[in-house]
């Protein structure tokens, strides 16, 4: 599952001639990731959900350029505000916003992905409903969420509805903007599109 037309070429482009992926443009969001996954999980069967796309990286944790392998999947800002600070889902105790994924095949890929010479890493990818457009907010989630490596805005979607029908979900970020202040013009998405494009490649000797 991706967001937009421009990362769904991106991964065929990668895949080749692959037809054991089947890849979907899900739209911008955790709502509408959500609820294409689900539909498309209830028109035929599926082994594996992977969202993949482009995201913001956290400074000193992913660099623009490189890639994340979620090693958890974040929903970051479903909670709710306090005197005392944020509250997460898990701490109203309504379900949880953390969707963990298979730690062995999260180590795989990130190895294979490394051994094809990109820069990658696994960490936490944080699900967002807003971008981040402040050094302060950066700090907040960084804080929120130890080792916060990449923001997206459809992982926790995407892995959800996937959780719903019994199927594991894996989120594969490639950076295209540092997560802080807002600076349009330093979105790098081009290269982060080739850097989704060359790690697609991979994902067919992984996963497939
Ligand atoms: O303008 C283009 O050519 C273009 C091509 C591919 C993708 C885009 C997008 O704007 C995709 C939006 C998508 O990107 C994720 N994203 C990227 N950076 C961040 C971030 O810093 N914080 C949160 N999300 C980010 C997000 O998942 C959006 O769905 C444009």
């Amino acid at each position: 599952m991706t967001s937009v037309a421009a990362e769904r070429e991106a991964v065929l482009r990668g895949l080749g001639d692959d037809d054991r992926f089947d890849v979907r443009v899900a739209g911008v969001g955790q709502v509408a990731a959500a609820v294409s996954t689900a539909k498309a999980l209830m028109r035929a069967e599926y082994r594996l959900v992977i969202n993949a796309g482009i995201a913001g990286g956290f400074p000193e944790r992913a660099e623009v350029g490189s890639l994340v392998v979620a090693d958890e999947i974040v929903a970051a800002d479903l909670g709710a505000e306090s005197q005392e600070g944020f509250l997460s889902l898990d701490e109203l105790g309504f379900g949880s916003a953390r969707i963990s994924v298979d730690q062995g095949v999260v180590t795989a890929l990130t190895a294979a992905l490394r051994a094809a010479g990109l820069s990658a890493q696994a960490g936490p990818v944080l699900t967002l409903s807003t971008v981040t457009g402040s050094a302060e907010t950066a700090a907040l989630l960084a804080d929120r969420v130890p080792g916060a490596a990449a923001e997206a805005m459809e992982g926790y979607g995407v892995a959800l509805a996937a959780q719903d029908r019994g199927i594991p979900a894996l989120e594969i970020r490639t950076i295209s903007n540092p997560v802080g202040p807002r600076d349009r013009s330093a979105w790098r998405i081009k290269e982060a599109l080739a850097a989704l494009e060359a790690a697609s490649a991979i994902f067919a000797e992984v996963l497939g």
